[in-house]
């Protein structure tokens, strides 16, 4: 090969270094975690994590089981308050505001939403579903809630499908309809983040299709964190991806990076399918 040709092949390969380095710089932190650390008793759960989450922007979550994804996710809406033996140390702001310091957790919970594994509708129609949380919060005004049922179901991608059925039961929908009516439920509330953990695992192939486009198309209007074991799942709809191993945060980067160059070799080994 011509040395001209080697200088431009190097200069290539250093603008998409520069790219990749841009890409992680940009975007408005959201959410900034420092030093956690959590303990279910005597058992350490998450070790040091620290790491900053970009504001619309889709975060994923991976590593094997048992490595901390979900006791993560849920310091980030404070859902881990609900077990007693948790002792929780290190800093989480969102908005720059330490959450952990504030007393109105259903405030948090109202800006920082949640979508389970499995979907978790209750035994009501679709419309109570998703006006549930509405109602709770005091909103009675009939015009009112029907407005903000049929923006959450639009925003959720599901609302051709149920707008003939609303006064029909909810569990009688197929399992991704379900879920994207969770979905529908966290966006009734109006949230800013919403934390999904594992939304497609119980699904099948096309109703998880439909979730990543949905996720993909939300992240204009929301900060996405999600958790996944679905490697091809993390890679096609995430910007940044936290690799977990043992409670600790591995790498944290840009997905493409993360998937086709990682700097640690247990990062490598994971996404490569060696262990997990
Ligand atoms: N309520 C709890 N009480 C005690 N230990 C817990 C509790 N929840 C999780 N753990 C422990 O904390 C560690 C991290 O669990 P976590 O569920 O966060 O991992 P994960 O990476 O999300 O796993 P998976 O992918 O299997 O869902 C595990 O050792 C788990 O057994």
């Amino acid at each position: 090969m011509s040395t001209a040709v080697l200088e431009r092949s190097e200069t290539a390969i250093k603008q998409q270094i520069e790219k990749v380095f841009t890409q992680i710089e940009e975007g408005t932190t959201k959410i900034s975690v420092k030093d956690l650390n959590l303990f279910y008793g005597t058992k350490q759960a998450l070790f040091g994590v620290s790491l900053d989450i970009c504001e619309k922007e889709v975060t994923a979550l991976i590593g094997p089981s048992g490595c901390g994804k979900s006791t993560f996710l849920r310091t980030l809406n404070r859902m881990n308050d609900l077990i007693d033996s948790v002792k929780i140390n290190g800093d989480i702001e969102i908005d720059h505001e330490n959450i952990y310091k504030t007393n109105d957790v259903i405030k948090l919970r109202t800006k920082v939403g949640m979508v389970f594994q499995k979907p978790n509708l209750f035994p009501m129609s679709i419309y109570d579903n998703v006006a549930y949380g509405p109602r709770m919060q005091g909103i009675k005004n009939k015009k009112e809630l029907n407005q903000i049922v049929e923006e959450s179901l639009r925003g959720a991608a599901i609302w051709d499908e149920v707008k003939d059925r609303l006064k029909t039961s909810a569990l009688g929908l197929s399992g991704g309809q379900q879920q994207r009516i969770c979905i529908a439920r966290a966006i009734a509330m109006k949230p800013e983040v919403i934390l999904m953990d594992e939304p497609t695992s119980a699904l099948d192939p096309i109703s998880t299709l439909k979730v990543e486009e949905l996720i993909s198309n939300m992240k204009k209007d929301y900060t996405i964190v999600i958790v996944t074991h679905n490697m091809q799942q993390a890679a096609r709809i995430s910007d940044k991806t936290a690799f977990f191993l043992n409670g600790e945060v591995i790498e944290y980067d840009v997905t493409d990076k993360i998937f086709s160059m990682p700097k640690d070799q247990r990062t490598e080994d994971y996404v490569t399918g060696r262990f997990g």
